[in-house]
């Protein structure tokens, strides 16, 4: 007899915390500020360093795309180390974004400075992530961006693929922008704006703007290279144009990353550590710590580390994640452990990440024998008993991470793909694994 059945997708079997957690975690670099510090070195004008860079898919993507638009990036004494020489912005070539927002919506206004056309595509998931409000500022700004595979080869593109005819110089000016679908819509465009022969004027015209603390670390890091950003006015950036001062740069560990396995403590019980948190920053994942509070845990910091303390009691919460929502799903995953009902509202833009979160947060914790149901703007998370189950995880990062969290507690949870977290955290098992390893 013969069979077209496929083999199933190999799961990874999530440990259960046998114990009270005693750990302290090492979180790699910052996607966001990675791949903006990369784009900053790439416009500068002279040879800069990233230190403590984080290479996962995302920025070993971006760090590939800027090579192919002429920019040598040179690793040094560690593979977080990253010497960058800008050069002419170059075309005549293509991108793989993968599935990274900060390439898809970064690099466009960096390709409309090449000397030629730059095609863009990228995962088959990422072909439905927004993408229009930055290809029409473009457009507005004087840029052919097209698709020349479409029917119609004039059309504005609305999703990938498309292409940018860069003709060597952008004349910038003022452009309005919807960013309510995502903030890195404005990033990208203000990344590039220094380098527009007069700069650039941006207004946001949507309902909403997401993600504000994502749009203040781009005007930080642009600051931070001698870029003149007004910012005064509510919704609108004034960038001047200018040089962008090449620098040598220590990246701050990603937050975001470091949410789950600060998450852990509160499941498992026991502390948590995290070293080299910033006292300053502008990464969303600032607001952890006081989430967690609210949910049962405490913590400290001390010196660079942020310890934080829980009982195994994890307390439902009412939230408004519209300015951190990359945080959701570690914080969904905790409501379904939670012994209260939680509600996660201000993030229906997770619609359009890396899968439509909201759906894909709702299906799974309901497959594990839990109540989670999408509003128009997020979640309600009513805990129930779960039972293991293979929890899948859409090419989702963030869902492979989340559904770790949930089987810290729920035995035999099975996560399907779980190397899709090579997209900001590349050895996420062997962290999981040794974070329990250490288990008191
Ligand atoms: O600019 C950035 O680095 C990011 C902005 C946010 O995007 P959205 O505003 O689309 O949520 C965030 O969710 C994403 O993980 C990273
Ligand atoms: C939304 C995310 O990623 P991206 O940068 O691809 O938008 C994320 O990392 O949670």
């Amino acid at each position: 007899m013969t069979s077209s059945t496929t083999a199933p997708a190999p799961t990874w079997e999530a440990p259960l915390a046998g114990a009270p957690l005693d750990a302290t975690v090492e979180v790699p670099g910052s996607k966001s500020l990675t791949n903006r510090l990369l784009v900053l070195a790439a416009l500068a004008d002279g040879p800069g360093t990233l230190r403590g860079a984080l290479r996962s898919r995302d920025a070993d993507l971006m760090i590939r795309a800027l090579r192919t638009m002429g920019t040598r990036i040179d690793e040094g004494d560690h593979a977080s180390t990253l010497h960058v020489t800008p050069g002419p912005v170059t075309g005549g070539t293509e991108v793989d974004t993968g599935l990274a927002g900060t390439v898809m919506r970064f690099l466009p206004p960096f390709a409309a400075l090449a000397d030629g056309p730059v095609r863009f595509d990228g995962d088959p998931a990422a072909r439905v992530r927004p993408m229009l409000p930055v290809l029409a500022a473009l457009r507005a700004l004087g840029i052919t961006v097209h698709d020349p595979s479409a029917g119609d080869p004039t059309a504005l593109p609305t999703h990938l693929p498309f292409t940018v005819e860069g003709r060597g110089s952008v004349p910038g000016g003022a452009v309005d922008v919807d960013a309510s679908e995502s903030s890195q819509f404005v990033s990208g465009l203000l990344l590039a704006a220094a380098r527009f022969e007069r700069g650039l004027t941006l207004r946001h015209i949507g309902a909403t703007l997401p993600s504000l603390p994502h749009i203040e670390m781009t005007v930080a890091t642009l600051r931070d290279v001698g870029v003149v950003v007004d910012d005064s006015r509510d919704g609108m950036w004034d960038v001047s144009p200018g040089p962008i001062t090449a620098r040598d740069v220590r990246v701050e560990p990603d937050l975001s990353n470091a949410a789950p396995f600060l998450a852990s403590a509160l499941v498992a019980g026991g502390t948590v550590r995290v070293s080299g948190w910033p006292t300053l920053t502008t990464q969303p994942g600032a607001m952890v710590p006081e989430l967690l509070e609210r949910m049962g845990g405490s913590y400290t910091l001390n010196d660079g580390v942020l310890s934080v303390t829980g009982t195994g009691a994890v307390h439902g919460i009412d939230v408004d994640l519209h300015a951190g929502g990359e945080l959701a799903p570690t914080f969904a995953a905790l409501a379904a452990l939670a012994d209260s009902p939680s509600r996660l509202r201000g993030i229906a833009h997770l619609r359009g990440h890396e899968t439509d979160r909201l759906a894909a947060l709702a299906r799974e914790i309901t497959r594990l024998g839990g109540q989670a149901e999408e509003t128009r703007d997020g979640l309600v998370i009513t805990p129930r008993p779960l039972r293991g189950d293979v929890v899948r995880t859409y090419d989702d990062h963030r869902m492979a991470t989340s559904a770790a969290l949930l089987g810290l507690r729920v035995p035999d949870v099975r996560v399907e793909n779980v190397g899709t977290t090579a997209k900001t955290l590349p050895d996420f098992t062997g962290m999981w694994l040794s974070m329990l390893g250490s288990a008191a």
